[in-house]
């Protein structure tokens, strides 16, 4: 994992149990997931529009926003970045046809 993402995922392993007034991931955790998921979306639809406007620098800053929120979604749920990082890694042994047949078969 790039050292950002393991540093982020750890300092958001730590503000799971930090003071809802002083950190903004905790105060998210302590909102619960319906919240979380609102910030997700929400982050996702202004990447959306950023791509559309061709505002290159907004697109950057509300994917950062997305990546962060989805990553707090992730803390949320048990999950580790790692997990899907794998899962990415997954992928890279398919071919295009290979990977529609995987999917086939999950469902
Ligand atoms: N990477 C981020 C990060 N990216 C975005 N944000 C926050 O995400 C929010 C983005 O939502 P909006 O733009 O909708 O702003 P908002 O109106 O304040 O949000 P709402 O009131 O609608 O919930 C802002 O409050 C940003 O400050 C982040 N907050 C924290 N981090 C990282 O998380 C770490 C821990 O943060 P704390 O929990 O605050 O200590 C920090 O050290 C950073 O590394």
């Amino acid at each position: 994992m790039s050292d950002t993402l393991t540093r982020l995922t750890e300092i958001l392993a730590q503000r799971r149990q930090a003071d809802p007034e002083s950190s903004y991931v905790a105060s998210l955790h302590h909102k619960g997931l319906n919240k979380i998921l609102e910030k997700v979306g929400e982050e996702a639809f202004e990447t959306v529009i950023a791509a559309k406007d061709g505002d290159t620098d907004q697109v950057i800053y509300e994917t950062a926003d997305l990546w962060f929120h989805s990553m707090v979604m992730l803390s949320h749920l048990g999950l580790e970045p790692q997990q899907i990082l794998n899962e990415l890694d997954r992928r890279f042994g398919l071919s295009g046809h290979d990977e529609k047949a995987a999917r086939s078969q999950e469902k």
